[in-house]
């Protein structure tokens, strides 16, 4: 059975962002995710990480004024220096936490509006130049640079918009430190066919996460079948981490039965180092 990861930015939301490794760990989980932290010390996050003994498993690199529909630098050409600048911080606060992998989000490139064939490709062209520029800097500090394809629904105008996409970008990029996240979630919208998408893609998926479609709740209903899933990324020798990236239909801990029967305590469950 897979390891699985806490999302902080989705589960254990109750309670203050820093009180929530402890939150994770108290529930069973080895291990945490989460998009951003930045809007603390990487000191402070790293000491709470650190007394709640668990893992950092991942989390993303800055992606520009969020609350402003922001989803990402990587493929704006005019933002080069925040996106430096960018690269910059995720690296340290890796360092603090100890984290293995940063995935860098590619943004909308043109918001609200449609990119023809040109547009898509000069967008895609800063995007591998960037990644490349990410994973030169990753690889330099001992990390990985992780691209997650994302469904088109949730964010619209977002550049790697199908598990195809990531694929075929993935090949263009070239580099020995970026692999591919595969959000099932994103997956089964944009793609389906999950269990060829599994094994077609084991060689180059570094870490998973799930939650229900359509909801993006706890992962064992909807449409994905989750024993199923789990038993084939099992099939392929997957060893990373699955990160539950999903929002809990009401408190986080009462939603958590299907966890604990598939993991365990979840501590005991762990398997070699995660990194
Ligand atoms: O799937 C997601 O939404 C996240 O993994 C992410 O990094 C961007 O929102
Ligand atoms: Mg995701």
């Amino acid at each position: 059975m897979p390891r699985f990861a806490a999302n902080l930015s989705m589960m254990f939301t109750e309670v203050p962002f820093l009180e929530r490794f402890q939150a994770a760990a108290d529930a069973g989980f080895a291990a945490v995710e989460y998009l951003f932290p930045y809007d603390h010390p990487a000191e402070e996050v790293a000491a709470a990480r650190r007394d709640a003994g668990v893992e950092q498993v991942l989390f993303n690199a800055p992606a520009g004024d969020w609350a402003a529909g922001e989803r990402g630098l990587a493929c704006l050409p005019d933002r080069q220096e925040e996106f430096d600048r960018g690269l910059e911080t995720a690296l340290h606060y890796a360092e603090a936490l100890d984290c293995p992998r940063i995935h860098v989000m590619a943004g909308i490139p043109r918001p609200g509006g449609e990119l023809d064939a040109a547009g898509r490709a000069a967008a895609r062209e800063v995007h591998v130049r960037r990644v490349r520029q990410a994973a030169d800097a990753a690889a330099a500090a001992g990390r990985r640079v992780l691209i997650e394809p994302i469904n088109p629904v949730d964010m619209p105008g977002y550049l790697l918009d199908s598990m195809r996409e990531g694929r075929d970008v993935l090949e263009q990029i070239d580099h020995p430190a970026v692999g591919l996240q595969l959000d099932l979630y994103h997956a089964q919208i944009t793609d389906g066919d999950l269990t060829r998408l599994i094994r077609s893609a084991a060689d180059v998926v570094e870490h998973v996460q799930i939650a229900s479609v359509p909801d993006r709740h706890e992962p064992d209903g909807g449409e994905i079948d989750l024993d199923h899933v789990l038993g084939v990324l099992d099939d392929v020798g997957y060893a990373g981490w699955v990160g539950c990236e999903y929002r809990p239909a009401g408190e986080t801990r009462a939603g958590l039965d299907w966890f604990h029967r598939r993991a365990g305590s979840g501590r005991a469950d762990r398997r070699g180092s995660g990194a």
